[in-house]
């Protein structure tokens, strides 16, 4: 079984804010998955949307030294997973699947997460969620799932909102399956509040939204507020909070 990797590293996760279903720093062990379908006008992870330039993939020697192996793709499962347990602490709450976009991967994902299960760890999936027949495959392996909601100034696809209406769709699979699911939003100084109430619409009773600015931050503190107002007025008090990409303000990975 080969996949098209990018790195694997230990870190805390940085994101989530306080929600339920959140890993917020919780130590995790990151599997960055090269290749995606979308392309969000901020993604900080670019030089992987394209996975047939992802020649080699990295992995942490040791954790937080910035020391990496160097390794060729595309990579035997086999390798992904001992470089896994390489930086297995003690102390790990689970693993992360991240990319680019994991789920476009699907078959040697299902094979790593049933792997990982069968080792004790937990399954965290980070995904954009527009592909909801494969998010099937991995739901009932999936113990944690941050999904985005792309909002249309993210750009990621032409077709903005039935994108949007198949992550909800993704939610409700994986809530169904068991996971514990909360929806992650990237807002900009452009968003717009019919967008989020919109979003807070479809998410109302399925899972609970993080609102997370892009970074490099743009958006000012009065327009974030009234984001976050528009959209717990609909969802409810207890079902919206804010993210922030606290690694990248800690200088982790
Ligand atoms: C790189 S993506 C990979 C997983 C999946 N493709 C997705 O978009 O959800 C991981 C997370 O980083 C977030 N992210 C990427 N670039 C960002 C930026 N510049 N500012 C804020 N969040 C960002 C994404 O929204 C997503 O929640
Ligand atoms: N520390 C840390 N937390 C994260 N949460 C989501 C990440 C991602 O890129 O998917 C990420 C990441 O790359 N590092
Ligand atoms: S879906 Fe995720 S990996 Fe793909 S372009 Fe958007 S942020 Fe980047
Ligand atoms: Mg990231």
């Amino acid at each position: 079984m080969k996949l098209i990797m990018a790195e694997v590293f230990n870190s805390w996760q940085g994101e989530g804010g306080s929600v339920e279903g959140s890993a917020f720093g919780r130590r995790q062990i990151f599997v960055r998955f090269a290749g995606c379908d979308l392309d969000c006008l901020w993604c900080d992870s670019r030089e992987y949307i394209n996975a047939s330039r992802v020649f080699r993939w990295r992995s942490e020697v040791e954790p937080f030294t910035g020391k990496f192996e160097y390794r060729p793709n595309p990579a035997s499962l086999d390798e992904v997973v001992e470089a896994i347990l390489r930086l297995d602490t003690g102390d790990i709450h689970s693993i992360s699947y991240t990319g680019g976009e994991p789920t476009l991967q699907v078959k040697p994902l299902k094979a790593l997460m049933e792997e990982m299960r069968s080792l004790g760890f937990d399954n965290f999936l980070e995904t954009h969620g527009g592909l909801p027949e494969l998010i099937k495959e991995v739901a009932d392996l999936t113990d944690y799932a941050s999904v985005d909601i792309k909002d249309e100034t993210a750009r990621a696809t032409e077709d903005w909102r039935s994108l949007v209406l198949r992550e909800v769709e993704s939610i409700r699979i994986l809530k169904e399956a068991g996971a514990k699911v909360y929806a992650k939003l990237v807002v900009t100084s452009e968003t717009k509040p019919g967008n989020v109430r919109w979003y807070a619409e479809l998410l109302k009773g399925l899972a609970p939204l993080v609102i997370q600015p892009r970074e490099p931050i743009e958006i000012n503190q009065e327009k974030l507020m009234n984001l976050y107002r528009e959209a717990a007025l609909v969802m409810g008090r207890k079902n919206v909070g804010l993210s922030f990409q606290v690694h990248k303000y800690l200088n982790v990975l």
